[in-house]
């Protein structure tokens, strides 16, 4: 596809046109949706451009003293619905092309479990693995700082995601605070507990994750106990996801990370791989299942998928391989546009990542309204409040794909989009 003649507005100069990557996929994903938005399509180009791009240098100090330089990013894709929010990735591949698709598919997400939240998404081009506690609380403070203009309790609330945890999220909220000279605990979600955080939000992904597969099974008449599951990140999202279809009856016969690839057909002891990953930092070496090639993982006979690592990891060149009956996309954008026609052709039903993943920022929208509230709910009752959310927000999106007989992807693009160009028509143009 030439997407710079296909899109000739849609291509911000500081993007390489011959490669525009997850972008690219984002950008093919709207025009899928286009013809479906009515005369809300007047306003579609508002999509194709984020509202706002930072780029920063964060310089620290090693521990041996030498100065290291990296690059960090804050995209707000979208703010038409409220402030931005999404969460902060540290990873040494990190690209600006990356952060506005993650900033992009959150604002599809926000508006379709309709959380009054646009979209944003941030990260730093570094390998956290390669810096002690020290440096890296220095990058993240740093970082923070540089970012400080743009984030903000009411402006844009950053969050967990590849590689950032609560820790990182209390430096955060830390640097952010010192600087304003106000404790601000609602600039960040994803917080320690003790810090303003909320019960349930560590786990609150992979919860989603699991109950949008419970919602999608029953209606393709798949039993969940004994079901076959395959697990590609055993972080926090592929990890949580793991241990509730493992408790639901599962079998979990596969689980790879950037390391290796385990399998059992008669089903991972995942609280024994969970052990292992906490003292060896990976799945290989785990003795108690047979360890595959990489790329065999996309051949394991399985009922229910799970990526839940990076982007475009299933391409065209694996996606006829694929031997599941659903695809529960927990990772952002894991499946390309050509990826995603081949699964649909081969009736492979895929939840995609802008409804399945969505538990997480839903659970971070509740630690922000009992933030400014000071007051905190019980985790029972969040986790039953997220359940209502992201099932009623599945049904929803599978009525409008049944009527409009589109993928699942297209549904929710469409129910989200027109949600967020109603709101940018509603407010119109000018101040
Ligand atoms: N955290 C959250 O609340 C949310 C996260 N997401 C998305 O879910 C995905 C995972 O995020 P999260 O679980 O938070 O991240 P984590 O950092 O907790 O875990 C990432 C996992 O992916 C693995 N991984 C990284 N690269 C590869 C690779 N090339 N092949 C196989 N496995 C790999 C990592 O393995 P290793 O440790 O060996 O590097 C690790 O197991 C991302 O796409 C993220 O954007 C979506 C919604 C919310
Ligand atoms: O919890 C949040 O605010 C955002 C989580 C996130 O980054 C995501 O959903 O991809």
């Amino acid at each position: 596809m030439n997407l710079h003649s296909d899109h000739p507005h849609a291509l911000p100069s500081y993007l390489d046109r011959n490669d525009l990557g997850p972008w690219g996929d984002f950008l093919q994903q709207v025009d899928r949706v286009t013809p479906y938005l009515g005369k809300l399509g007047r306003w579609v180009e508002t999509l194709k451009r984020p509202k706002r791009t930072l780029i920063v240098d964060v310089p620290i100090h090693l521990d041996d003293g030498r100065v290291a330089h990296y690059e960090g990013y804050r995209v707000q894709h979208n703010t038409s619905r409220g402030p931005g929010k999404g969460g902060v990735r540290f990873h040494q591949d990190v690209t600006l092309s990356e952060v506005m698709a993650l900033a992009a598919w959150m604002s599809i997400k926000n508006a379709a479990v309709n959380v009054p939240y646009g979209g944003a998404k941030g990260g730093i081009r570094v390998d956290p693995k390669e810096l002690t506690a020290a440096e890296l609380e220095r990058v993240t403070r740093r970082y923070t700082s540089e970012i400080g203009l743009i984030i903000g309790p009411t402006k844009d609330i950053p969050a967990p995601d590849v590689n950032t945890n609560e820790r990182v999220m209390a430096w955060m909220m830390d640097t952010y605070s010192m600087n304003i000279g106000e404790t601000a605990t609602g600039v960040v979600t994803g917080k320690p507990i003790d810090l303003g955080g909320s019960l349930g939000r560590r786990e609150a992904t992979g919860r989603g994750v699991f109950i949008v597969g419970q919602e999608a099974a029953r209606r393709i008449g798949l039993d969940i106990a004994g079901a076959r599951v395959a697990i590609q990140g055993f972080g926090n999202v592929g990890g949580v996801t793991g241990k509730l279809f493992a408790e639901a009856g599962a079998r979990i016969v596969a689980v790879q990370d950037h390391a290796g690839t385990v399998y059992h057909p008669g089903g991972i002891d995942i609280p024994a791989l969970t052990r292992h990953v906490a003292s060896t930092g990976s799945v290989a070496g785990f003795p108690h299942a047979e360890a595959l090639p990489t790329d065999q993982f996309w051949d394991v006979e399985c009922d229910i998928l799970v990526p839940a690592a990076l982007e475009r990891q299933i391409t065209e060149a694996n996606a006829g391989r694929i031997r599941a009956r659903m695809v529960i996309e927990g990772a952002n954008g894991p499946t390309t546009p050509l990826a995603d026609d081949i699964l649909n052709e081969r009736n492979v039903l895929v939840i995609p990542d802008v409804i399945a993943n969505a538990g997480g920022v839903t659970v971070s929208y509740f630690e922000w309204v009992q933030d400014f509230s000071s007051f905190f709910w019980s985790e029972e009752e969040i986790n039953e409040r997220l359940a209502k959310i992201m099932r009623g927000a599945f049904h929803t999106i599978w009525q409008v794909a049944e009527d409009h007989k589109v993928s699942l992807r297209t549904a929710t693009f469409i129910v989200a989009c027109q949600r967020i160009l109603h709101a940018r028509d509603l407010r119109g143009l000018y101040p």
